[in-house]
Formats: structure tokens, C-alpha cells, sequence
């Protein structure tokens, strides 16, 4: 099994410009000199992407992602940024279809799709998020609403474009709300998504796809998510900002 195994922290809208350098500081301190096979990718704001570029490029196993873009690549949008403009401050992978872009900003597979189209274009990565909310859940349809994200966001890509492609499962209930799922529903859902994808482009993407658990992963319940033979690691939000809770977790999926 050759897939990459990644831990992303997922900053939000949190850190100023000095708040993030010392986090950035404090983290390579701890987590540098890493084995090969975990890549870590670092996700700050917008305003904290190039610093951060020029902070862990000499440090082997650092990425740097972008919590969003636009999907057009120039022109009368006032507010936005393009993947076109990560790219060109090193930005590696671009975060897509979190749940919380879904929710307060209208974000649906339509949308998502074009934006996956424009990171691919200019040569990143996408890390993109799935996952269910509480009523889906309660009524026991999440495999239906995941599967339909999955297929309306990616299922256009063909098959070299979709190795480009990471899933993040991360189901809404569990989004910094300090209730994790536990590591088999992690596992139960990470198996299906493998199989979705294995009937769309075959059994060995399937087996070299990324699929990362989100949602409350902290210190002390990383190393029993992350040991379900389909967890590939996990995109952290709140404890990504304490430097020590994060490097705990890092070194959990070694
Ligand atoms: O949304 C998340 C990462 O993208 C998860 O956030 P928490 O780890 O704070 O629950």
C-alpha cells in the first residue's frame, strides 16, 4: 500500500500575521526531522501564506494549503483570491468543500466542482472535505449525502487529475464540538468512500487515495483513529493551534 499518509492543520480564521509566525516557529521546532512517509501540511489564512512558504521551505515533509479560492483565475471580484495567486506564493494543496464554506457561504457541488477544476489548473493539490450533519446521521443516510458530495464535486476529474485528489472526511457533528466520531464510524465511512471511489476509477486509486478523518481530533484519540486501516491521517482544527497538542498528533500517525 503506497498511499501518503498527511496530517493538515486547519487554521481558520485564526492567527494574525505575529500570532502565526510563532506557531509556525513553535511547530518545526517539534516536528522537524520527520520519516518520509507523513507529510504535513500547514493551512493558515490567506494573509499568512507567503511567510509561511519562506518558514518551512527548507524543512523536508512541510506543505503549505490554502483554506479556499476562487474559481476563475483573474478579474472583477472584489474580495476573492485565485488559485492562479496561491500558487505563485508556493502554495502546494488548496483546502475544498469544508463544511463550514458549505454552510455560511452557499458553497454546493456545482461551485465546488469549478473550484476543483481551477486548483488542478494551476497545478496544486485538493484536499477535499465531505461529510454529514447531525440529522443525516440521526436518520442513518450519511453513506447517500457523502457518496453525493464526492460524485458532484470530483467524479468529473479522469484519472490523473483524480490522483491529485485528497478526501477529508469530517462529519459536521463533530467539528469542534469536542464529540469525535468514534474510530469505527471513522473507519466504517473511510472503507466506503474507498468503494465509491473503486467503482469510479478502480481498485488501485481506490487503494493510493488519501482519505484523512476531521472533526475534534486531538492528542489523546489521534494514534486510535489513525490505527483503522483506512485512516490516512487527519485534517485538525482547534488543536492545530497549539503548537505541542499538534506535534502529539503528528507524531501519532508515524
Ligand atoms: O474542521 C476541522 C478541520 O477542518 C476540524 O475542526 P476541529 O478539529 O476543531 O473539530
Amino acid at each position: 500500500m503506497s498511499r501518503t499518509k498527511i496530517v493538515a492543520g486547519n487554521w481558520k480564521m485564526n492567527q494574525n500575521l505575529f500570532e502565526g509566525k510563532q506557531l509556525v516557529t513553535d511547530i518545526l521546532k517539534r516536528s522537524s526531522n520527520l520519516s518520509e512517509n507523513v507529510k504535513v501540511v500547514i493551512a493558515p489564512p490567506f494573509t499568512q501564506l507567503e511567510l509561511a512558504a519562506s518558514q518551512i521551505k527548507d524543512t523536508e515533509g512541510f506543505y503549505l494549503a490554502a483554506q479556499n479560492c476562487h474559481q476563475e483565475k483573474a478579474g472583477a471580484y472584489t474580495g476573492e483570491v485565485s488559485a492562479y495567486m496561491l500558487k505563485s506564493v508556493g502554495v502546494d494543496y488548496v483546502i475544498l468543500g469544508h463544511s463550514e464554506r458549505r454552510q455560511y457561504f452557499g458553497e454546493d457541488e456545482t461551485l465546488l466542482a469549478k473550484k476543483v477544476n481551477a486548483v488542478l489548473d494551476a497545478e496544486m493539490k485538493v484536499i477535499f472535505c465531505v461529510g454529514e450533519p447531525l440529522e443525516i446521521r440521526d436518520a442513518n443516510t450519511q453513506n447517500e449525502l457523502v457518496k453525493k458530495q464526492i460524485l458532484g464535486g470530483l467524479f468529473h476529474l479522469d484519472a490523473t487529475q483524480f490522483e491529485k485528489i485528497v478526501i477529508a472526511y469530517e462529519p459536521v457533528w463533530a467539528i469542534g464540538t469536542g464529540r469525535t466520531a468514534t474510530a469505527e464510524q471513522a473507519q466504517d465511512m473511510h472503507a466506503f468512500i474507498r468503494s465509491v471511489i473503486e467503482e469510479k476509477y478502480g481498485n488501485d486509486m481506490a487503494a493510493n487515495t488519501t482519505i484523512l478523518y476531521g472533526g475534534s481530533c486531538n492528542p489523546a484519540n489521534a494514534a486510535t483513529l489513525f490505527a483503522c486501516p483506512d485512516v490516512d491521517g487527519g485534517l485538525i482544527g482547534g488543536a492545530s493551534l497549539k503548537a505541542d497538542d499538534f506535534d502529539a498528533i503528528i507524531k501519532a500517525a508515524f
